[in-house]
């Protein structure tokens, strides 16, 4: 290796550092210093004039997957001119880093591989994992995103090229979050595919082998935590798109070991639930008052319906009467008590079958969501179904019959699952609905009007409760942290100003919204003796000092 008598890199190592690489950007006086005279061509450029080509390069792409490709390549060779270029032009990067590209690339990321990112964990190598830890390339992690690829986005089991995943997440820690790319590590727990077709592809990089399931699985899992507790104790540990009969247990187990959330459960509960409070403070109508139903009743649509559950308490309900206004539907219908297979987590939420027997259902007793339209006339429908098309007309024309202003959240990603177009919402209710979307959706003009769609999207969310955990050195996470990063996001929709705005605000203000749910988390978090007790002065200090921000050191 190059490297000077400190150990630091030198010459072309340094180059391929994508942490310290500057390329054309590095001085004449660093040249000389580095070992980097004659690499580099002689013009030294600014961040700025670096940021100009590599957007015109990403513009001379034809189409979004090899955008992604581009992006991904400058992120593994300049990080810093990578995260210049997301945040100077974020509106327009976003879904090509994340939803919806993210997901082709985690689809195909055994054809487009490029270089290797984060730490690969497969079954095999259960036993080493100290070891793969210990070669990660930066010694200091202090937020890490897991995945085992079995439920990405709405698109299933994508084995190892679930990696992409925990990048893209990664990426919005820094871009919108402000965490230090160099203290956070992506990783994906490989523990096989049932993907036919990836076990098929001659090219796929994962272990090919089907999944492990059962104690396996679940000893393989905390084979790596323990390895992540023993090695960076501190750590916030992210889990992301594991299937729905993981995720809730894992939670369960690992929420009081470790600073652990899982981002499917907590982080888009809390963005739905951020997104409807605004909604509800428009309409001057508490969420106690409203009906609500979801279509897709895994862990995500259970994670938001105990969030509203909450809050409606908190507004003044028994959890009883809570309860009783949130109907969970699946693909086999509303979850009631006569339903075999609920997991613990969906008997929490069923009806009593006697409750709702005078409704008209199909033949073998179930009842669909139009069923629920017909007689339980909700205001609020969520679909996190993770399945295009669901909400069909009929059941948006029955729902508007009964609700002046439907409110309606397609919130599966990516795109192509998306439960219903906005476009099509907006005409069935005649203009009516209130629409948030999971992945993005340009503006709907009806009539003459312009609705805008805003994207009711976990990333409104978990780069600021990355930030918030990070910045006030919290050892847990809260319930309270997410219901605050909830009311925080809430507090800033441009529709409580403007009933014609988007519900939230601009993707192109990520950034001012992740400070802001930062500071509620990390006052929430001190509240709750989580994290030491310092001034809120103190605190927006901290976040500030701690906030990275893409320039050459
Ligand atoms: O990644 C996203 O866009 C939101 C999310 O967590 C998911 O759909 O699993
Ligand atoms: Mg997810």
């Amino acid at each position: 290796m190059h490297s000077n008598d400190d150990g630091s890199r030198t010459g072309i190592d340094l180059l391929f550092e994508p942490a310290l690489n500057k390329g054309t950007a590095f001085t004449e006086k660093e040249r000389l210093k580095h070992g980097l005279m004659g690499l580099l061509p002689p013009h030294v450029e600014t961040l700025e004039q670096q940021t100009l080509r590599a957007y015109d390069a990403l513009q001379a792409k034809d189409t979004d997957l090899e955008k992604h490709i581009y992006l991904r390549s400058l992120q593994d060779t300049n990080e810093v001119l990578f995260y210049n270029l997301v945040v100077t032009h974020v509106q327009e990067m976003m879904p090509l880093i994340y939803t919806p590209v993210v997901g082709a690339a985690c689809e195909q990321f055994s054809e487009i591989y490029r270089h290797p990112r984060g730490l690969f964990i497969p079954y095999p190598q259960r036993d080493k994992i100290d070891h793969i830890l210990d070669n990660a390339i930066n010694d200091v992690v202090e937020a890490i995103v897991v995945t085992d690829g079995e439920r990405i986005l709405g698109l299933g089991d994508q084995g190892a090229g679930g990696m992409g995943i925990p990048i893209g997440k990664l990426s919005l820690y820094t871009a919108a979050g402000g965490v230090d790319p160099r203290v956070t590590l992506p990783i994906i727990l490989d523990a096989g595919t049932n993907n036919k077709e990836r076990l098929a592809d001659p090219l796929y990089i994962g272990w090919r082998h089907e999944r492990i399931a059962g104690d396996d699985y679940f000893e393989f899992v905390d084979q790596f935590v323990q390895a992540v507790k023993r090695k960076w104790p501190n750590v916030l540990l992210q889990f992301e798109d594991f299937a729905q009969p993981h995720a809730e247990p894992l939670l369960e187990k690992y929420r009081d070991q470790l600073c652990t959330y899982n981002d499917d459960i907590q982080g888009t509960a809390a963005v739905a639930a951020g997104t409807l409070l605004a909604a509800c403070k428009i309409m001057d109508k508490p969420l106690k008052e409203h009906i609500i139903s979801f279509l897709g009743a895994g862990s995500a649509g259970a994670g938001i319906a105990e969030q509203l559950i909450r809050i409606m308490v908190d507004e003044g309900l028994s959890d009883a009467d809570a309860r009783k206004r949130v109907f969970m539907v699946d693909r086999f219908g509303l979850l009631h008590d006569e339903m075999d297979g609920l997991m613990p987590f969906q008997q929490k939420l069923m009806h009593h079958r006697e409750d709702v027997a005078s409704w008209s259902s199909a033949k073998d007793g179930s009842i669909s969501l139009l069923d629920v339209m017909k007689n339980a006339h909700p205001s609020i429908l969520i679909g996190v179904s993770g399945q295009g098309g669901l909400f069909t007309e009929d059941i948006i024309r029955e729902m508007a019959k009964h609700t002046e202003s439907p409110i309606i959240f397609p919130l599966s990603n990516p795109t192509s699952r998306a439960e219903a177009i906005p476009k099509d919402l907006i005409n069935w209710t005649d203009g009516k609905a209130l629409v948030a979307t999971g992945s993005p959706f340009d503006a709907v003009d009806y009539k003459g009007e312009t609705h805008f769609i805003a994207q009711s999207n976990n990333t409104y969310i978990f780069p600021g409760i990355g930030l918030g955990i990070l910045a006030s050195g919290a050892t847990r996470v809260t319930d309270g942290m997410f219901m605050a990063s909830a009311r925080a996001l809430g507090e800033l929709s441009p529709a409580l100003d403007d009933h014609h705005a988007p519900l939230l605000p601009p993707v192109s203000e990520i950034r001012a919204v992740s400070k802001s749910v930062a500071r509620a988390v990390a006052i929430q978090a001190q509240k709750e003796g989580v994290a030491p007790s310092t001034s809120v002065d103190d605190l927006d200090e901290r976040i500030e000092n701690k906030y990275w921000v893409p320039a050459y050191d």
